[in-house]
């Protein structure tokens, strides 16, 4: 039997996307009431390219944040074939940032400003190398010819594999890995190598997209893969292993920009993560080790202590309630619907 309650170290989520203005402030509050700390995507428009723009945005971040949670952002700049080594030099010694994000250009949302050419990045990369300044990587190609379902496989072939043996003490989280191919080459790496994983991509295979009409709450980028690449990730997640952690990638949208002939990529799951991990690390037997996923193996990598308060969630007979959608000034954005009924709450 497994338990039915089950007190952790409180979590993390070290893959989130808060947006800016009115959307900031609407979704922000439903992180900070679960998560100690965020490591917040810079995919603005524009982007956080600049030391500057850090401070500005956690400023903005801060902000928003009720005076009843205790919240940290921990920010990241933009990686562009133009960013200045120096200026990333300067933002992660004074504390700014934690990481930069490479966005292949064009791979997702917001990421027209990314990188192309590689070799015109390699200054950057080779200082945080040198610095130990993590790298958080969108890990698909972007090319015309490759399919959109093996566009992480060959990222990492293409791409992954030869920066690794060029800089092997470049630190790299590979975000949102959504394949086999990506648990495999996780766990190829000794050193300097983890990935983070998300609620949905546990949840989800890609007939929720497809089968019965077109769902467009259940697209994200890397989109969702075949059943056995969702059976690797949940392994993977509910090993223990300490290169495996939690990175939500929850995106908000608007409804009127996901249900639309081109709708955007980004899945919400901030306000009901934490109850449906309960729920899929049960499903496993693997309980005891959502404090590894969600808790301790994310500070671990980043060199963070683990958050000090702890959270209690307990397995109720009646099924617990989310909200459905988050009102926001800019619109209403859909709530992830894992599709079934959670029974795990927080205890009082
Ligand atoms: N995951 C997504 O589908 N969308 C993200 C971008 C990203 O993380 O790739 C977004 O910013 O909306
Ligand atoms: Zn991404
Ligand atoms: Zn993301």
């Amino acid at each position: 039997m497994s338990p039915s309650r089950i007190t952790i170290q409180r979590p993390d989520d070290w893959h989130l996307h808060l947006r800016d203005g009115d959307m900031l402030r609407a979704v922000l509050p439903e992180t900070s009431a679960h998560f100690g700390r965020a490591i917040i995507m810079p995919n603005l428009v524009p982007p956080v390219l600049t030391r500057a723009d850090a401070i500005a945005y956690r400023n903005r971040i801060v902000e928003a944040v009720p005076a009843s949670h205790n919240f940290t952002p921990l920010m990241t700049l933009y990686l562009t074939e133009g960013t200045d080594p120096d200026d990333v030099e300067a933002a992660y010694r004074d504390g700014t940032i934690s990481a930069l994000k490479l966005y292949p250009a064009g791979a997702t949302t917001n990421s027209a400003s990314g990188v192309r050419d590689f070799e015109k990045a390699m200054p950057v990369l080779e200082r945080m190398a040198k610095l130990g300044i993590p790298l958080c990587v969108h890990g698909e190609v972007t090319d015309a010819d490759i399919d959109i379902f093996d566009r992480e496989a060959v990222f990492i072939d293409r791409i992954l594999a030869p920066l690794r043996k060029r800089l092997p003490e470049l630190r790299i989280i590979m975000e949102h890995i959504t394949t086999q191919d990506g648990v495999d080459f996780v766990k190829s790496n000794d050193t300097n190598f983890a990935a983070t994983i998300t609620t949905h991509h546990l949840i989800i295979n890609r007939n929720a997209i497809l089968v019965g009409g077109i769902h467009p709450h259940y697209y994200c980028l890397p989109v969702a893969k075949r059943e056995k690449h969702r059976l690797a990730l949940r392994a993977a997640a509910t090993s223990g292993d300490a290169r495996f952690f939690l990175g939500t990638d929850s995106a908000p949208h608007t409804d009127a920009r996901k249900e639309s002939p081109c709708g955007c990529a980004g899945i919400f799951t901030a306000n009901n993560t934490v109850q449906l991990l309960a729920h899929v690390f049960e499903e496993e037997n693997a309980l005891d080790k959502l404090e590894a996923f969600a808790s301790l193996n994310g500070p671990a990598f980043y060199g963070l202590p683990v958050n000090e308060a702890t959270i209690t969630l307990e397995k109720r007979e009646d099924p617990a309630s989310f909200a459905d959608k988050i009102d926001t000034a800019e619109g209403l954005v859909t709530v992830f619907d894992p599709g079934y009924r959670v029974y795990w709450h927080y205890a009082d």
